[in-house]
């Protein structure tokens, strides 16, 4: 039974320019002779409706990336900006807003709400904001994700996998214009896996979601458009990724 397709909605971003970019963005961490440079002057952009991979070998500055070009951590130089905002020069308010409308996240240990079913841990960056949920794109959402019947469940009542697809639902649903993915396999079997990687690459190929995804698995890296290589905080790689490789045919699914 084939499964059904994401229809094209529009993002609620503006729908020109990178979706994300940033410019000599420096993290230094430690004063003297501990001083650790995670981030060395990296400039990058991603384009809208691309899967990009983050590579690179532990400690090479993966996730100090993710989280200051998120807005999670403050950068010590440099510039970022999400869609047309320039997120290095916000107050925390602001930030905040940004991080709760513009930008999704997947992270590795799911982070569910425990008390909460999965229809309440989708809706809640919605319920957060003020806002009401679309209905449509809800349905839309949990039908492509193959959720419907879990809706009312807890996490504590559904596998890895399920539980992975509640926090994507979760982040797909206020059509953020960046969705930052760190290690989102990390915790599942190696099907469940590359399920949760073929609705990742298609909600970018069917959605044009902007999806970023730290990791160390070059299986899942195979799914990505693009693959960006870190070294010691510096961008030390950066291809795209061959479309007839595994992930991106059917036999590599
Ligand atoms: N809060 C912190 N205080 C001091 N040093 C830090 C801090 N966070 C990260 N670092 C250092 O910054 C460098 C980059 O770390 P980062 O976590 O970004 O690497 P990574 O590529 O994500 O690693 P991994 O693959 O192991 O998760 C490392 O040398 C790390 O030890």
């Amino acid at each position: 039974m084939s499964s059904p397709t994401f229809s094209p909605a529009p993002p609620s971003a503006p729908t020109s320019g990178p979706a994300l970019r940033t410019q000599d963005l420096t993290k230094v961490y430690g004063t003297g002779e501990t001083v650790i440079r995670a981030l060395d002057h990296v400039s990058v952009e991603f384009d809208r409706g691309m899967f990009t991979a983050i590579m690179g070998p532990s400690g090479s500055g993966k996730s100090t990336l993710m989280h200051c070009a998120a807005g999670l951590d403050s950068v010590t130089s440099g510039r970022a900006w999400i869609g047309n905002t320039e997120i290095t020069s916000l107050g925390d308010r602001e930030l905040t807003l940004v991080r709760r409308e513009r930008v999704g996240f997947v992270f590795q240990a799911f982070n569910l709400l425990p008390t909460g079913t999965a229809e309440e841990n989708i809706v809640l960056p919605l319920r957060l904001a003020g806002r009401k949920p679309d209905r449509e794109w809800f349905d839309h959402i949990v039908r492509v994700l193959g959720i419907q019947d879990r809706l009312s469940h807890r996490p504590g009542e559904m596998s890895g996998g399920q539980q992975q697809r509640v926090a994507v639902a979760r982040a797909l649903i206020t059509r953020p214009d960046v969705i930052f993915a760190d290690e989102p396999t990390g915790a599942l079997d190696s099907a469940s896996g590359a399920d949760l990687l073929d609705f990742l690459r298609r909600s970018v190929r069917e959605l044009g979601q902007t999806i970023i995804m730290v990791t160390h698995d070059p299986r899942a890296a195979g799914y990505a458009d693009r693959v960006i290589t870190l070294t010691d905080g510096q961008i030390s790689g950066d291809r795209i990724v061959d479309p007839a490789g595994p992930g991106h045919t059917e036999q590599g699914r």
